[in-house]
């Protein structure tokens, strides 16, 4: 599948990594990306990055609201507090389209209002989607028809797992897979420097935490093998693992991981409000 021409408000980190995932895997063509947002040098970064694609800043409401009336869909990729104001500014434009919003916390019941009708599309993406391993999950509005969730789970699934849920249940997916990947991306550095106090070269040892986390995880889904079984395969009787679970027990390793799901969850509850 091929998605049609699609304009981007707000070309940050998410969108980057998003529309970045789906056009390096060929679901969407750079000549049929605009993207909007405040800064040149945000433009700049698109253009060098995907040479045929348009960038407005957001002070050009003409050339926006152009590339939107030619665009079938349009994502809201900009910080939650931002929403209203880029929602007001665009007026009666979205009429008509698919609009997709990634933004954190923001029930649909605020964006079908803001938007103005309900072919609306809620989605919980991570940036691992720009490498082809992202985690999404979605929900639609009243007016998303069959085809415009064929469109978002050929988008979300090109650059990774997707799955719908229930609106109630994506501040839990914004707890373990929206924010999750900060609690990965740190857990290897600090395996890392693990490995160099314990006497590697930096380098070395943030090859081994980075494959090791990588291998972990392809084990438990291509296995199929519950982690803890595959935890006490490592764990030989009296040896280094099971002084090293011991510790991460004592340091309450699983009570922190588990209150840090729900803090990201309570955060998104708090962006609703
Ligand atoms: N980062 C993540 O891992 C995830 C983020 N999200 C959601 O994605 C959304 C974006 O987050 P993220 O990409 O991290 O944030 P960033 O701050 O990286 O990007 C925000 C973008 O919005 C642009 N912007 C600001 N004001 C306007 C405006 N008035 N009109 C148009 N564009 C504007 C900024 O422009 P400029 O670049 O010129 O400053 C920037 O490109 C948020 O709602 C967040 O909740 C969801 C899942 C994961
Ligand atoms: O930190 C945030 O608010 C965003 C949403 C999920 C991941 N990053």
């Amino acid at each position: 599948m091929k998605l049609p021409q699609l304009t981007v408000i707000g070309g940050g980190q998410m969108a980057r990594a998003l529309v970045g995932g789906m056009i390096d895997q060929s679901i969407l063509d750079a000549n049929n990306l605009t993207v909007v947002a405040t800064s040149q040098a945000t433009g700049q970064w698109w253009q060098e990055s995907y040479p045929g694609c348009r960038f407005f800043t957001a002070d050009s409401p003409d050339s926006r609201s152009t590339a939107i009336a030619q665009s079938e869909i349009v994502m809201l990729a900009v910080k939650p507090h931002i929403l209203p104001t880029v929602l007001s500014g665009l007026g009666t434009g979205l009429a008509g389209k698919l609009v997709i919003s990634v933004a954190a916390g923001v029930p649909l019941a605020k964006l079908t209002a803001g938007v103005g009708h309900e072919r609306v599309v809620r989605v919980m993406p991570n940036t691992p989607s720009l490498v082809g391993e992202g985690a999404a999950a979605y929900c639609t509005a009243a007016d998303a028809s069959e085809s415009d969730v064929e469109s978002i789970e050929a988008m979300l699934g090109s650059v990774g797992y997707v799955t719908e849920v229930t609106e109630s249940q994506l501040d839990a997916v914004t707890g373990v897979s929206g924010s999750g990947p900060a609690y990965v991306f740190l857990m290897i550095e600090a395996l890392a420097d693990g490995g160099v106090a314990a006497g590697l070269p930096r380098k070395i040892a943030l090859e081994l935490a980075t494959q090791t986390v990588r291998g972990a995880a392809t084990m438990v889904r291509d296995t199929g093998e519950h982690p803890g079984a595959l935890k006490d395969k490592v764990c030989s009787p009296g040896g280094t693992t099971i002084a090293a679970v011991r510790v991460l027990e004592q340091n309450a390793i699983r009570a922190a991981l588990i209150d840090a799901v729900a803090a990201s969850a309570g955060r998104s509850r708090e962006l609703a409000q």
